[in-house]
Parts: structure tokens; C-alpha cells; sequence
């Protein structure tokens, strides 16, 4: 397995609440280079990115604190692509879900220079498709999809010096709450989502087959896991809440799936708010969920073909 590099990106700059800067450090609280280390795997933490303090703002044609979330972007995307350049699979502590934006551009930038096939798993309650002109809020955190999908500021849009992403290589996991400019601008753009409705009829094993149908050895998985996917009874520590998510057990087995593949090369946790959490615990349910994506399991991995 490769050495992990963690990189921390301490802002709520694309936030509508202020905390998630405090989230890279709640994550080492709770244990998190430690338990990574427990698995015999190599970690490398190099602390956390500096960048722009957060102005908090009104917006300003339909976005909020864009100079500065193109400030923060910028270091991320230079930070992630270091790391793959190194051969390092690097894992970026949010910090508020803008920051995919800097994290998956170098993914894909690097994917296309390495000529791997980038599948995005995007667990999220919501879809964060939203655009200067639709957006109900200016925040940029419910932006990044479209910013990676081509749409949005150039300087968003052209990080790695052309669009990240092409609808086929993203899918969403766990959506339950789009606004509703962006309903129609989802559909357009037409990228797959597996949304709460969906994994209730079908169960999440069936949906996680379909997320991962198609990958082969010369895939590059890359997941972006915001905190508020799961459901606020266990994992209050987040900044906006959608109840009706996935169980704990129903997240693990996504993870568990993921790590069978052996395909992870990169990974954004994000979203996670200390100031709104209750004594640390969703920071620890991120650490459990990580060890589970590293292959931490009860008894033994089971490849999909041995099932019942
Ligand atoms: N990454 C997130 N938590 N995004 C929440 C977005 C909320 C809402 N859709 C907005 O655009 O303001
Ligand atoms: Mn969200
Ligand atoms: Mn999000």
C-alpha cells in the first residue's frame, strides 16, 4: 500500500456556518494518523495548508468569498498533486467541501498524465450542483460538482488548465436535499445519482455494485466523503443537517466495498464541524470509517464473488 500523506485545509470558507475550519485537527484528536498506523500503514501528516481568513461575507454576484476560496483551492490542488506525484495517496482533512474543487482537479489532472480511467464517488446529502445563478446562498461549498463539471468562474473551473470532469467519471451516494434550480441542472448535467430513495428500494450492497461497475486495475477511486452523507443522529458534528441518512452500518459496508476493490487513490473527508459536534463523536465515526476504507474488517475480507 502506498504512504498516506494527510493534508490539512482549516476553512469554512465555502461555508454556511462557521467550525469546519476546526475539523483537520478534530480528526487528529480523535486519533486518526494513529489509527492509520495500527494498519501497517506508512502516514505521512504534514499539518495544515495556510491560506485567506474567512471575511464572512454577503454575496457578491451570487457567490460568497470567491477570492478567497480560489486562494484556498489553489494551494489544495498544488498540495494533492505533489502528493501523487510522489506516489503518495494523499487524504485531505476539510474543511468545508469547496476545497474538492482544488483536491479532485489534481486527481483528474494526474489521472490524465498517468493515463488512468478517475471514478468519483461523491457521498453527500446533497448534491452541490449549484451555480452563481441558481444558488439560494452564494456558499461555494454547494458549488463544487458544477465547478468540476465545467461550470462556474474559470479560476474555479480551469484549476488544473482544463475541466477536471466529465459527467460518467462522478457518481453520488446518499443525496436527499437539492434545491430547486438545481434539480433541473443535475438532471442536465446527467452524472449518476444514487439518492436516499434509491438506496431504501434497493439497498446500499446493490447501489455500491453499481458505483463500482466498470472500475478495473486502471482505475483511480477517488471518494469525497461529506460528513453530513451520513444521518445527524450519528454524526451531529456537521453544519448542515439533513436528516433520513444512511446508517452506520449501511456507510461501513460503502467503505468496506471500496476497500475490497483495492482501487483507492485518493480521498477528501470533509464537512465535519467540531464547534456543532458533541464530545468529538463524529470525528471518531470519520476515523472508524477511514480504517474501514484502509481494509480494517471484523472477520475477513470477502471478495464480492464469494458472497451467498
Ligand atoms: N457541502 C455542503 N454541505 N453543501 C451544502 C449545500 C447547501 C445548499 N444546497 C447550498 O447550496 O447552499
Ligand atoms: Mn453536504
Ligand atoms: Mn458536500
Amino acid at each position: 500500500m502506498k504512504t498516506i500523506h494527510l493534508i490539512g485545509a482549516p476553512t469554512d470558507i465555502g461555508a454556511s456556518v462557521r467550525g469546519a475550519g476546526l475539523g483537520p485537527d478534530a480528526l487528529r484528536v480523535a486519533g486518526l494518523p494513529q489509527a492509520l498506523r495500527d494498519r501497517q500503514l506508512q502516514v505521512i501528516d504534514s499539518g495544515n495548508l495556510a491560506g485567506p481568513p474567512n471575511p464572512w461575507e454577503p454575496p457578491r454576484d451570487g457567490f460568497r468569498h470567491l477570492p478567497e476560496v480560489i486562494a484556498w483551492n489553489r494551494s489544495i490542488y498544488t498540495a494533492v498533486h505533489d502528493a501523487l506525484t510522489a506516489g503518495q495517496l494523499p487524504v485531505l482533512l476539510g474543511g468545508d467541501h469547496c476545497l474538492a474543487i482544488g483536491s479532485i482537479s489534481a486527481v483528474a489532472r494526474h489521472c490524465k498524465a498517468a493515463g488512468k480511467q478517475l471514478r468519483v464517488l461523491w457521498f453527500d446529502a446533497h448534491a452541490d450542483t449549484n451555480t452563481a445563478h441558481i444558488t439560494p446562498s452564494g456558499n461555494i461549498h454547494g458549488m463544487p460538482v458544477a465547478c468540476l463539471l465545467g461550470h462556474g468562474p474559470e479560476a474555479l473551473t480551469h484549476l488544473g488548465g482544463e475541466v477536471a470532469l466529465q459527467a460518467r467519471e462522478l457518481c453520488q451516494i446518499g443525496v436527499r436535499s437539492v434545491d430547486a434550480g438545481e434539480r433541473a441542472f443535475v438532471k442536465e448535467l446527467g452524472f449518476e445519482v444514487f439518492d436516499m430513495r434509491y438506496i431504501d428500494e434497493f439497498g446500499m450492497r446493490a447501489v455500491m455494485e453499481l458505483a463500482l461497475a466498470g472500475t478495473d486495475s486502471n482505475t483511480h477511486l477517488h471518494v469525497s466523503f461529506d460528513m453530513d452523507c451520513m444521518d445527524p443522529e450519528i454524526a451531529p458534528g456537521v453544519g448542515t443537517a439533513v436528516r433520513g441518512g444512511p446508517s452506520y452500518r449501511e456507510t461501513q459496508l460503502c467503505m468496506e466495498m471500496i476497500a475490497d476493490t483495492g482501487l483507492l487513490g485518493s480521498l477528501d473527508l470533509v464537512e465535519l464541524n467540531p464547534a456543532l459536534d458533541v464530545r468529538n463523536q463524529t470525528a471518531e465515526l470519520a476515523v472508524d470509517l477511514i480504517e474501514s476504507l484502509f481494509g480494517k474488517s471484523t472477520l475477513m475480507r470477502r471478495a464480492p464473488a464469494d458472497g451467498p
